[in-house]
């Protein structure tokens, strides 16, 4: 299954979060699960990622919140075409607000999964909600409204 961000115009697959077209960044990976409705996003902070030693930098994990967040408006506003799921391009989102709750220190280490669900949907904003997990414990929570880009904005 290839993941959202595999169907970014090109134009916009430079984002230092998961654009796939830049080998500096995090290249986030969102997968979408279009019978659960549901998005996950896994990855694995480096030991630099650091914010005291043994944890994880909340940065990073706005990062995460933030892009993952933006993949699952446009795999929801894909849902609004005709063109099957698996099929590109996908409309590119960007983020409007960012709430993040970080709820306890997340452990530098495991692989962290990111799970996001459509709380609102319309033709041009998606409101998406997001769980982050370090070794099954919930350790932060993310709220984000994501608007389609305007006509212009490159691509
Ligand atoms: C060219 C390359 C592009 C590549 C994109 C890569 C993106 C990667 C992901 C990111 O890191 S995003 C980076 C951080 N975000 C930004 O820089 C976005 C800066 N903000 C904007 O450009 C504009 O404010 C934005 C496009 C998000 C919205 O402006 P509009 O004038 O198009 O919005 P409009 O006022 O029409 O509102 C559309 C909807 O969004 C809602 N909205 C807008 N701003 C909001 C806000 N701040 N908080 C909550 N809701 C907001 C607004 O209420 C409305 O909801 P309803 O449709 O229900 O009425």
């Amino acid at each position: 299954m290839n993941y959202v961000q595999f169907y970014y115009p090109e134009g916009f697959a430079h984002c230092y979060g998961c654009g796939r077209l830049n080998p500096e960044g995090h290249q986030f990976k969102t997968y979408w699960d279009p019978e659960k409705r549901e998005s996950r996003t896994e990855f694995t902070p480096k030991p630099y990622h650091t914010a005291i030693p043994g944890f994880v930098y909340g940065g990073l994990l706005a990062s995460l919140v933030d892009c993952h967040s933006t993949a699952t408006g446009s795999a929801a506003l894909k849902e609004l075409e005709s063109t099957p799921w698996d099929q590109g391009p996908y409309p590119r989102c960007v983020t409007a607000s960012l709430e993040v709750q970080f709820l306890k220190p997340t452990p530098l280490g495991p692989t962290l999964v990111a799970v996001g669900r459509v709380l609102e949907r319309s033709e041009r904003k998606v409101v998406v909600g997001t769980e982050v997990y370090a070794d099954g414990v919930l350790t932060v929570k993310g709220k984000a409204v994501v608007v389609r880009i305007p006509e212009g904005w490159g691509g």
